[in-house]
């Protein structure tokens, strides 16, 4: 297993809330050249999860193993996509992308060249003058993901990378991400609210439970690439999970409204033309 997560249990104290626990017993195996979604409602500790891979965090009890060593801080071999590209305004696309090649010592030549192979993968290679201002929000976006993929990471953890960008331009991404993925054959961490997005681009998919935050079901998507899977076969996915998540998403509700609140079973329904599970 390329990447192991054993036991992992994660609370956070409030002043409001206390302490209260996030995660609770966490194992997950992920392979090497997985596609992995992470799927769950508001505040279920998804992204708390990605932070623990990524060394940002560290977890109360369990432990996350890469390729067998225990993840003990933030290292070259997993980088961060956020949803904010949190790109630098004050430098260029090919200055944001070779800043972390420069901090590890790497000649502007050398840096630049590798930064110019990275862009041309994210389609960026005409915009490598501008600032981040003359960019749109997917344009930035590329910007960020070529950023984490020039420090050749093994797993690339992205915390719904797409979430602000509109709808056109997210299927656009995700194409090219199926493409980069394809390629470099790298492992992918993706979290998300949308259950369509998800099963577009994964190969295993995780359904959090939530208050704390567990695995609730798993699913394989692999027969979904390629774009080889007949419609129903995807359409029969996303109903599985969405019936996986309909729980949840009523128990988030409760918390939040009072548990007079009714969660009406066909108030999220299955939106062929839609953005599934975008709301939740
Ligand atoms: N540093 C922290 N201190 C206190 N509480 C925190 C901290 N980080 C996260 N939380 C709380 O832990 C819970 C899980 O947060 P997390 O961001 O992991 O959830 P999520 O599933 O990613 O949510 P969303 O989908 O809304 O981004 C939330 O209730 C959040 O408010």
């Amino acid at each position: 297993m390329y990447l192991q997560i054993d036991g992992i249990e994660k609370s956070f104290t409030s002043r409001e809330r206390g302490t209260f626990k996030v995660l609770d017993n966490i194992n997950l195996d992920v392979n090497k050249g997985d596609f992995l979604s992470v799927v769950g409602p508001s505040g279920c500790g998804k992204s708390t999860l990605l932070y623990l891979i990524a060394g940002l965090d560290k977890a109360d009890k369990g432990e996350i193993l890469v390729d067998g060593k225990p993840v003990k801080g933030p290292g070259p071999e997993r980088v961060v996509v956020f949803q904010e590209a949190g790109l630098f305004p004050w430098l260029t696309v090919l200055e944001n992308v070779t800043y972390g090649l420069k901090l590890k010592g790497m000649s502007k030549a050398d840096a630049d060249q590798k930064a110019m192979e990275t862009l041309k993968l994210v389609h960026l290679s005409k915009y490598v003058h501008s600032y981040p201002h003359q960019l749109s929000g997917g344009m930035k976006q590329r910007v960020s993901i070529a950023r984490a993929l020039v420090m050749e990471p093994d797993i690339l953890l992205m915390d719904e990378p797409f979430a602000a960008l509109d709808e056109q331009t997210r299927m656009v991404l995700h194409k090219e991400l199926l493409e980069i993925w394809k390629k470099l054959k790298i492992t992918i961490v993706f979290i998300t609210h949308n259950i369509r997005e998800a099963v577009l681009l994964s190969s295993k998919i995780v359904v959090f439970a939530t208050r704390p935050g567990k695995i609730k079901a798993t699913f394989s998507a692999k027969s979904t690439k390629d774009g080889v899977t007949p419609d129903d076969i995807t359409l029969h996915l996303e109903q599985q999970i969405l019936a996986a998540l309909q729980d949840e998403i009523e128990k988030v509700l409760k918390e939040e409204m009072g548990d007079d609140y009714s969660f009406e079973t066909n108030r999220i329904h299955r939106d062929t033309s839609g953005d599934m599970g975008s709301g939740i």
